[in-house]
């Protein structure tokens, strides 16, 4: 599913919160948003579901404007993972899960075997088979947020839309999550904190005070300098001969006042 987003803005009282966002992402594309504290990542994140009251600009799904798709056409179509979501307490893993299937359902297309296996294909790429039948309020952070993944597998969606998802992982939970993302055949767009993990997204968005300062492939838009400019930290690139990939160490500023791609 094709997404285009048009002069996007959110403002909340005097606060401009999104500024003018204009961006498109291919079919099949996985889109990193990139930016430090309160840049507006998430803001941005649910001005393209749809989710904001009060939104300038317009959000295109393949074309159909999002504010002439029904709340279930949305559904159909856009599956969202919000920071720090919740659900319903008493739910055991397997219900939430199931809760993904809802948009497809009907009283003429009631809960089915096919719905079933969507959903046991959702527990088993999660790595949640072993916690189908635990109730929500026993499971640990991490646990749920794969919970969470799962549901939105689940919805089998054009377009997954994921606020920091690797948040609560543990390392193996956040690559196996990252290597199901880029191998579903899905349109994907998450905010993500980590730039390491940045780097694996086909393009990345870089989030500055509200504004879409840069757009591009990961070595395009992740250089040391805007690095230094916009998360004021600097950056050494390294090698991975393994696979032959870069990744990025960190430094303080404080600590490194004379480090080569110092901008100060
Ligand atoms: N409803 C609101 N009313 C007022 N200010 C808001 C509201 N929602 C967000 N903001 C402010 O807008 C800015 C952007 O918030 P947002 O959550 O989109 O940032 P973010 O880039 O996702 O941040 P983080 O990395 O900390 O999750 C922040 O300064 C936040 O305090």
């Amino acid at each position: 599913m094709k997404l285009r987003a048009q002069s996007l803005g959110w403002t909340s009282g005097r606060k401009t919160v999104v500024d003018d966002v204009s961006l498109e992402i291919g079919s099949g594309e996985t889109f990193g948003i990139v930016g430090p504290n309160g840049s507006g990542k998430s803001t941005l994140l649910r001005l393209l579901t749809g989710l904001l009251p009060r939104a300038s600009g317009q959000v295109y799904l393949d074309d159909s404007p999002l504010t002439q798709l029904s709340r279930r056409a949305i559904a159909q179509r856009v599956a969202f993972v919000e920071q720090m979501a919740d659900t319903t307490e008493a739910l055991r893993v397997r219900d939430a899960v199931e809760l993904g299937r809802t948009p497809w359902l009907s009283a003429l297309a009631p809960f089915g075997p096919e719905d079933r296996r969507i959903v046991n294909d959702a527990l088993v790429a999660t790595d949640l088979v072993h916690l189908t039948d635990r109730t929500w309020s026993t499971l640990s952070g991490g646990e749920r947020q794969r919970a969470h993944i799962a549901r939105a597998v689940a919805q089998q969606p054009g377009l997954l839309i994921l606020d920091e998802p690797t948040n609560h992982l543990d390392i193996h939970h956040q690559l196996s999550l990252l290597r199901l993302v880029s191998r579903l055949s899905v349109t994907v767009v998450m905010a993500l904190h980590d730039l390491n993990q940045a780097l694996r997204c086909d393009r990345l968005g870089i989030m500055e005070q509200g504004r879409l300062v840069a757009c591009g492939s990961p070595a395009q838009v992740l250089t040391p300098q805007r690095i230094a400019a916009i998360f004021r930290v600097h950056v050494t690139p390294l090698h991975d001969p393994l696979d032959n990939t870069t990744l990025f160490r960190f430094h303080a500023f404080e600590d490194t006042p004379r480090h080569p791609f110092s901008v100060r």
